[in-house]
């Protein structure tokens, strides 16, 4: 059996495959804002609740956001590899230092078990260097300067299950929405992602529960000068977003508030995520479908209905009622741009790349 770790900004998300089959899982969400304090409580939380027998584990795989421009596939954890995760975790302070403390406390626990990372980065390593390219001097862009985009586990998920409802009849031009607590947009062209609206770091892009999105660079600069570069780290990732403008980073916290400030943080993630959205068409030439998943994605109708309202002017009409029951397909039958709910799927999508990476190692022996 194989344990998946997926290491969210606010969640963790345990899985247990037998081969493909998913035998059990586990799920710790609203961790350092009510629920447990850090993502090693929740590891230790979630292990608990499965309650696997040591004997029964034959691997372990981790979500790892970061992969830097070297890890571009899913792959066995040596040394080299971890060194490399670490060696990004400045780039994805929210999340490569869990996957870190994930897989450190699964040696601890299992010290021979094989370990697997797959990386959020790696279905993006194929866009156009035009669109991971940044405008700046050449020896900048050497030590890695670049858009990197992320979710890509999650994206790569909404491909497969998007080819299994269509029966493989995938939309050219498919406009992706992860909204969870990290919350991103992804152009998908021909099933190969295109564009993304993260970069370097995962803090660009939408409005998300405490990273403010696309900011001008000089706020950043002006920020470092008041603060200092540790401050003002801690405040673009933890500090801001949905939390900054409406006093909660859970969208159904702000929903349930009524309150001015509340309505607003709504209304600048829709308008955000749309803003985005509507440059990733620019990158795929037009539109054909949008999916949404994610915890705010697959739940919350009036956030979805609301960035579809935004991008009505490409042609996506939605059916509202369709929406309030969260079906699968949400658009009019007259509608030019299918809109779907895909349910996140990341963890299966580990699963298959770490079977995929083991049959690829057999080989070569
Ligand atoms: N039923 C729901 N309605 C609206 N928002 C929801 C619902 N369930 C979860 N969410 C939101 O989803 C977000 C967390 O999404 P998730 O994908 O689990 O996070 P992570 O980015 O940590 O993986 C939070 O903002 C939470 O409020
Ligand atoms: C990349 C990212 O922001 O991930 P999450 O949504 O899990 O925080
Ligand atoms: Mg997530």
């Amino acid at each position: 059996m194989l344990l998946v770790v997926n290491s969210g900004s606010s969640s963790l998300k345990l899985a247990v495959f037998a081969g493909l089959d998913l035998q059990a899982q586990a799920h710790v969400d609203r961790i350092g804002s009510g629920g447990p304090p850090d993502h090693a409580q929740a590891l230790r939380q979630g292990l608990a609740q499965l309650n696997l027998s040591g004997g029964a584990v034959k691997g372990a795989a981790h979500r790892v956001v970061h992969g830097g421009a070297s890890l571009t596939r899913t792959c066995r954890l040596t040394p080299r590899v971890r060194q490399t995760i670490h060696d990004c975790a400045g780039l994805a302070p929210l999340h490569n230092p869990p996957a870190l403390a994930g897989i450190d406390a699964v040696a601890d626990l299992w010290p021979d078990l094989p370990q697997f990372a797959a990386f959020d980065t790696a279905f993006h390593a194929g866009n156009p260097e035009v669109a991971t390219t940044y405008a700046l001097p050449l020896a900048e862009r050497e030590r890695g300067l670049r858009r990197y985009g992320f979710h890509g586990l999650s994206y790569a998920a909404i491909v497969r299950k998007v080819q299994e409802m269509t029966g493989s009849r995938l939309p050219e031009r498919m406009l992706s929405f992860h909204l969870g607590n990290g919350a991103s947009a992804c152009a998908i062209e021909k099933g190969r992602s295109v564009a993304s609206s993260m970069g370097f770091s995962p803090l660009d892009g939408l409005t998300m529960g405490t990273r403010p999105g696309g900011l001008d660079p000089a706020v950043v600069l002006y920020l470092v000068a008041c603060h200092g570069p540790e401050a003002t780290g801690q405040m673009l990732n933890r500090a801001s977003g949905l939390v900054a403008l409406g006093g909660s980073n859970d969208m159904r916290a702000l929903h349930a508030a009524g309150t001015q400030e509340a309505g607003f943080a709504i209304a600048h993630f829709c308008y955000w995520a749309a803003r985005h959205g509507a440059s990733l068409c620019a990158a795929m030439g037009g539109l054909d479908a949008i999916t949404f998943t994610g915890g705010i994605g697959e739940n919350d109708a009036i956030i979805r209905a609301g960035i579809v309202k935004h991008l009505a002017f490409l042609g996506p009409v939605l059916d509202g009622e369709a929406n309030a029951r969260g079906e699968r397909a949400l658009h009019k039958p007259t509608s030019k741009v299918a809109i779907w709910i895909v349910p996140a799927d990341e963890e299966r999508q580990i699963a298959i790349e770490v079977a995929a990476c083991q049959t690829e190692e057999e080989g070569q022996r």
